[in-house]
């Protein structure tokens, strides 16, 4: 067996594509086999210098895949994000540190370009907390039981003079960038969906063979503006002369709960429709509260969904907004001193956050004062978008209070009313 030490980690070219793919394709378990069409594919979204590769010998036995991204983080900022993503490590070759050299590389990349987080969706969780990665959002995913929901069987378009109409997938390219944008900008969580994410979910850029053209409905209000689009499927299923459709939505986007609500309604009133699986939706959704039987949504799954791992600390916390200015919340101390612990060396230190009453936050690395709360890296990532609780993490000693009340400081600076949200795969 060759030594890990020999399998060396090069940069893919686009020669080096079907090789690549090919070996992709095994680590995830699927055929091996590249079909021209999906090379094809694989070819369009090709960015020279982000796509890594192990090779023993001529056989490339790891992948890795980067490209830039803006996360949302909430009132209308971003942060540029080194999204990563297509991480495999063939059976043969696992365990020997592959993964741990191709993460080194990338994310030492991504703090030299000045990227302020890298990203992904954590196939296993156990797998990124070691490289500073946390769970930043969760996903829940819910199915309806139609009859049980207590949905007027009746007419029930939108009542305030908005419309749902089906649109064709050409429609959902034109209308869907502005609609996603507008939703990303005030959703902490949300990525950016670049023209080629419409072009792979609409079945223009096609990685198998064949492709089910889905259904797409749009919302417009009552002043005509598009601010709600779904995608969905629907299977064909009888059971004695009875319809049992499942609608399986595969992304539902909305800039207003009134477009939000109105979707759902709409796909909970096609004939023939008995369930409606909802796709990944955000933790506090409110879906179920839009049926009169909040409780016919029975909750599937519920997970950990986008993780993130903090290179600039500084910028990261400037960027977003704060509702809380954590003022009076330790006898009267105002801001909080936090100690970074970043084994990679990418993040750590001690930085002072202050908010002004305006909500604007302030982060001065290097300080002195003595430090409030000690937390590695992961767990800022956790707490950053205002999802995880300091004093849930202290309670599970994965924080440490330097001083009595400091993980309520940090709620109160950090918390959100509403969690944060990730609506994507990638
Ligand atoms: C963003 C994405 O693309 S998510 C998709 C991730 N890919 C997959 O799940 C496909 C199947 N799995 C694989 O391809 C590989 O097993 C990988 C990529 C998960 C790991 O690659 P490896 O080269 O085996 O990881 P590497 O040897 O660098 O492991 C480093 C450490 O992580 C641990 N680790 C790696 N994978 C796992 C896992 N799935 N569960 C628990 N621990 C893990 C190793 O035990 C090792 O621990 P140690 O440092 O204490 O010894």
């Amino acid at each position: 067996m060759t030594s890990p030490a020999d399998v060396g980690i090069r940069t893919v070219t686009e020669d080096g594509l079907r090789e690549w793919t090919r070996a992709l394709s095994t680590g995830f378990l699927r055929s091996p086999e590249v079909t021209d069409t999906e090379l094809e594919a694989r070819r369009g979204g090709f960015l020279p210098g982000r796509m890594l590769g192990a090779y023993d010998g001529e056989r490339c036995v790891a992948t890795f895949r980067s490209f830039p991204q803006e996360l949302s983080v909430g009132g209308g900022a971003t942060v540029s994000a080194d999204a990563i993503s297509n991480v495999t490590v063939t059976s043969t070759h696992r365990r020997r540190g592959i993964l741990t050299r191709m993460m080194a590389q990338d994310l030492a990349a991504a703090k030299e370009r000045g990227d302020v987080v890298a990203t992904l969706i954590a196939a296993e969780y156990r797998i990124y907390g070691r490289y500073g990665f946390g769970p930043a959002t969760w996903a829940s995913e819910w199915t309806i039981d139609v009859p049980r929901a207590g949905l007027d069987p009746r007419w029930s378009g939108p009542a305030d003079g908005g419309r749902i109409d089906l649109v064709d997938a050409a429609d959902v390219r034109k209308l869907g960038p502005e609609l996603h944008t507008r939703l990303a900008r005030q959703q902490p969580g949300a990525v950016s969906r670049d023209e080629r994410w419409w072009q792979v979910n609409t079945g223009v850029v096609r990685f198998g063979e064949s492709w089910d053209e889905p259904f797409y409905a749009v919302h417009r209000s009552a002043d005509g503006e598009v601010d709600g689009l779904v995608s969905y499927e629907a299977d064909d299923k009888w059971d004695a002369k009875q319809p049992q459709d499942t609608a399986d939505v595969n992304w539902l986007i909305a800039a207003t709960p009134a477009a939000e609500r109105a979707l759902w309604q709409y796909l909970c009133s096609i004939d023939w429709i008995t369930k409606v699986k909802t796709g990944w939706r955000a933790p506090d959704d409110l879906l179920p509260f839009f049926l009169p039987d909040p409780r016919a949504a029975r909750l599937t799954t519920h997970a950990d969904w986008l993780w993130v791992r903090i290179l600039d600390v500084v910028r990261a916390l400037e960027a977003r907004p704060y509702d809380g200015t954590g003022s009076g919340a330790v006898g009267g101390s105002r801001g909080l001193v936090l100690e970074v612990v970043d084994a990679a060396g990418f993040a750590g230190g001690r930085y002072r956050l202050e908010v002004s009453a305006e909500g604007v936050g302030f982060c001065t690395p290097g300080v002195r004062d003595a430090a409030e709360i000690t937390l590695d890296v992961r767990e800022l990532a956790a707490l950053w978008l205002g999802d995880e609780s300091a004093v849930r993490l202290a309670a599970l000693g994965r924080v440490r209070e330097e001083r009595a009340g400091a993980a309520r400081v940090a709620d109160a600076l950090l918390r959100t009313s509403r969690r944060p949200w990730c609506p994507d795969i990638f």
